[in-house]
């Protein structure tokens, strides 16, 4: 044996033990329920169980539908299998198949925000397991049959979505079709090949590849282009039992089996089991052919085996370790999260293609580094190698449920008809992030008059992501500073377009005299002759401050390729911090789902601030609560709690927040206090009923830069929240400074706060 093939042997056997370890710790399996209510009281008791839960009850009783408002039907799918086709394992059984169920719960949930039980029958008897799904209808808003083997799947998703008023969707059958059919699309376009011209072969004629068929025929693939293999080979006229689906698509031909198929066929579709594709047959297909070995969770064709095989080949597996993973993870809980939220009657075949559209379009959409990063890779690009959407591309819910909820409105089969997709759109943003949320909000407000921001490191490839988004968006009019020639070049590498973006490059400024010697006029007593004016104007970041100075731009974003102090200086030295404000601050929102919006501050300018300071951060702080419309709750925090420390550090808490209360006595602050009882009004009250503070605190103002720093990071990494930041505050002018390598949407979200400033 090789030595390649006894590592191979070993990774293999380490990935099984690692798949079982996964399986198996710290608890079994991958699901668990969690309650959305609180239970801690008897009055909780009360209500969610004897006797408050009789009143659901009698209204669910006088009106059916107040399920989907008492209840949590709405959003609730049951994933039912009996295990007879699980994966390309075959028939093993209902209890086996659970781990695969267990998965789509978890993709559901992860993916879509739709909760889904697993729900494993044990029978094989087509009658038994209708009337047993049927019988479940009020418990779910819809029904995903997975992994039911050909032919009874057919009946059983027939009879059950003419039985049953919920969606009922094969995801074998309808999911692999919709994925399958958006990856034809667009390894066609790449092959130059004509939908209606192509030969179609497909091995395993079961549920995948049936469904896969007639989804083909409906983009365009003529009927008797489609050549179907099953386990006895070709699918011909003279055969006999041939189930109706086969008979359907049974052709008269001479061809035998899969090899005598394969020869010059333009697309090969896998949907049947492991290793049954030769290099051979790969060898004979026609030019520029397509080959989906769509098997799991071993494909029909190694993808290394075929690719070595040809190179004018584009080729999908349904694996995630290679490119092109065909999989109906990209489709089922988007699909159903469509259909859910316009409570659709059935998943129909509008829907079907408008999935289908939508997730061939997405594929040709520059890929955004949230993407990139899930998956460790430098560039997806559409080509060869990218023909469809990745299964953790966030963009995927954005565009696939709202295609398929205006498909369901537009051909009448929903009872909640989607009325504004945008807004339906963006509401689907919540699903993923509460902070996405909170800056799309943010996002629409910046809209309403786009300012113009300059950004002096525009020739770098992230600024000009952030500038395409921004422009793309309505958000703001970016000024990309620096060489246009490279600014270019850098945009055609990455493929960004640049239209409608200014380019601004100071060397060619008309009234680049007139800025070095107004610099100079600035800084003149600072120490800086008017050599070393030309020399600092030289620097994009002290020209764009002075570009803000001059009014020539609304605002300024910079920092993404410097130590945060190095942007800071030139924004403190020519902006200026704003009139009876003694110096800046920086500040983090800090989002979670649970906890809401969170304002934290100073996180990054002063060190060690003395009381006048952190007064003035609190003032500042509840400024920027208020532009986000958040009505500020300022916690002035210590280690200390209302005098229980008389160590300077907490006596200087308490002295700001004396001369906050004296200077501004409408605000809502107390202090110096502990962050539990700032965040636990029961804790406040129990010890402190004195405290001036009424509920959870918003604003936590920190009593050094170590506190909120440290505080704000370890959020951000342990605590599960999202941060959006660093915001300065204080300044005369709209400016914001990036940390060193922030990611495109950091950029995009400190503009959309400098917007918001300049408005
Ligand atoms: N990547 C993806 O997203 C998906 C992949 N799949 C994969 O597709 C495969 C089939 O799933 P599904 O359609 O649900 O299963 P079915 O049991 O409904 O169908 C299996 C089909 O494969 C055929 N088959 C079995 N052995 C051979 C063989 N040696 N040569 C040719 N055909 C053969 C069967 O033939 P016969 O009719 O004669 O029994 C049958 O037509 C599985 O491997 C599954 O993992 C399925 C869904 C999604
Ligand atoms: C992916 C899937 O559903 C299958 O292989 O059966
Ligand atoms: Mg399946």
């Amino acid at each position: 044996m090789s030595n390649d093939h006894e590592n191979q042997q070993e990774t293999r056997k380490n990935r099984r033990h690692e798949a079982l370890r996964y399986h198996e710790s710290p608890r079994p399996g991958k699901l668990e329920i969690q309650a959305t209510k609180s239970l801690s009281s008897q009055r909780d008791l009360s209500l969610a169980y004897t006797p408050g839960v009789a009143e659901p009850c009698r209204r669910i009783d006088e009106e059916p539908l107040d399920s989907y408002r008492y209840t949590n039907r709405a959003n609730l799918v049951g994933v039912v299998t009996n295990g007879s086709a699980t994966l390309g394992l075959g028939d093993i059984g209902a209890l086996a198949s659970k781990p695969v169920m267990e998965g789509k719960a978890v993709l559901f949930k992860h993916l879509a925000g739709v909760d889904a039980f697993d729900i494993e029958l044990d029978t094989d008897d087509v009658e038994a397991f209708i009337q047993c799904v049927r019988t479940m209808e009020p418990t779910f808003g819809g029904i995903n049959l997975e992994d039911i083997a050909a032919p009874a799947c057919f009946e059983i998703e027939e009879r059950l979505s003419a039985e049953m008023n919920i969606p009922v969707f094969h995801d074998d059958q309808h999911g692999t079709a919709i994925i399958t059919s958006a990856a034809l699309l667009n390894a066609l376009e790449l092959q130059g090949k004509n939908i209606e011209d192509v030969r179609c072969v497909f091995s395993g004629a079961g549920a995948a590849g049936v469904a896969c068929a007639k989804l083909f025929e409906s983009l365009g693939v003529p009927h008797e282009h489609i050549m179907f293999v099953d386990s006895k080979g070709v699918v011909h006229t003279g055969r006999d039992n041939l189930n109706e689906q086969k008979q359907a698509f049974a052709l008269e031909t001479d061809r035998r089996t899969l090899a005598d198929a394969m020869e010059g066929a333009d697309v090969f579709v896998g949907v049947s089991v492991a290793g049954i594709v030769k290099k051979e047959m790969v060898a004979s297909m026609a030019d520029r052919p397509i080959i989906f070995a769509l098997a799991n969770p071993d494909p029909e064709i190694a993808y290394p085996d075929a690719m070595e095989v040809r190179d004018d080949l584009i080729m999908a597996t349904g694996r995630s370790d290679y490119p092109n993973q065909v999989n109906n993870v990209l489709g089922f809980p988007y699909i159903f999260r469509g259909a859910l939220d316009v409570a659709a009657s059935s998943i129909n075949e509008k829907m079907k293609l408008a999935a289908v559209h939508a997730l061939a379009d997405l594929a040709r959409e520059d890929v955004p580094e949230t993407v990139t990063d899930a998956y460790e890779e430098d560039h997806f690009r559409f080509g060869p190698e990218y023909i469809i959407p990745k299964p953790f591309d966030p963009r995927a819910l954005l565009r696939v449920s709202p295609a398929v909820a205006q498909a369901a409105t537009e051909s009448g089969v929903a009872r909640k008809p989607v009325e504004d997709i945008d807004a339906y759109r963006e509401s689907l943003e919540q699903i993923q992030s509460a902070a996405k949320a909170l800056i799309r909000g943010l996002i629409n407000k910046a809209k309403r008059a786009p300012k113009r921001i300059i950004f002096p490191e525009g020739e770098h490839h992230q600024i000009l992501r952030a500038a395409n988004i921004l422009v793309d968006e309505g958000i703001a009019k970016p000024v990309l500073m620096g060489d246009r020639e490279c600014i270019e070049t850098r945009a055609a590498q990455h493929d960004i377009d640049l239209d409608d973006i200014e380019i601004f490059d100071p060397r060619d400024d008309e009234r680049r005299d007139e800025m070095v010697c107004a610099y100079y006029d600035l800084r003149q007593r600072k120490g800086v002759t008017m050599t070393e004016a030309e020399a600092h104007m030289a620097q994009p970041e002290v020209y764009a401050m002075m570009m803000l100075r001059k009014e020539r731009v609304d605002g300024v974003v910079s920092g993404l390729t410097k130590a945060y102090v190095e942007s800071l200086r030139p924004a403190l030295q020519i902006v200026g911090v704003a009139e009876g404000v003694t110096g800046a601050a920086g500040a983090h929102i800090v989002v979670s789902r649970d906890n809401g919006v969170k304002f934290f501050s100073d996180t990054t300018v002063n060190i060690d601030p003395d009381p006048e300071t952190l007064a003035q951060t609190a003032i500042k702080i509840s400024e920027l609560a208020r532009t986000l419309d958040v009505e500020p709750k300022i916690a002035m925090l210590s280690y200390s709690a209302f005098g229980t420390s008389r160590h300077p550090n907490a006596s200087k808490v308490a002295q700001a927040t004396r001369i906050l209360r004296e200077r501004h006595p409408e605000l809502i602050v107390d202090g110096e206090m502990q962050a539990d009882a700032a965040l636990d009004p029961e804790l406040r009250c129990e010890a402190f009923d004195f405290a001036e503070l009424d509920g959870e605190a918003n604003v936590l103002v920190f009593p050094n830069l170590d506190a909120g720093n440290i505080s704000y990071k370890l959020l951000d990494k342990l605590g599960g929240a999202e941060v959006i930041g660093p915001v300065l505050l204080g300044m005369k002018q709209p400016v914001n400074v990036l940390q060193r390598g922030s990611s495109v949407a950091s950029i995009v979200n400190l503009t959309v706060l400098t917007v918001l400033n300049a408005q």
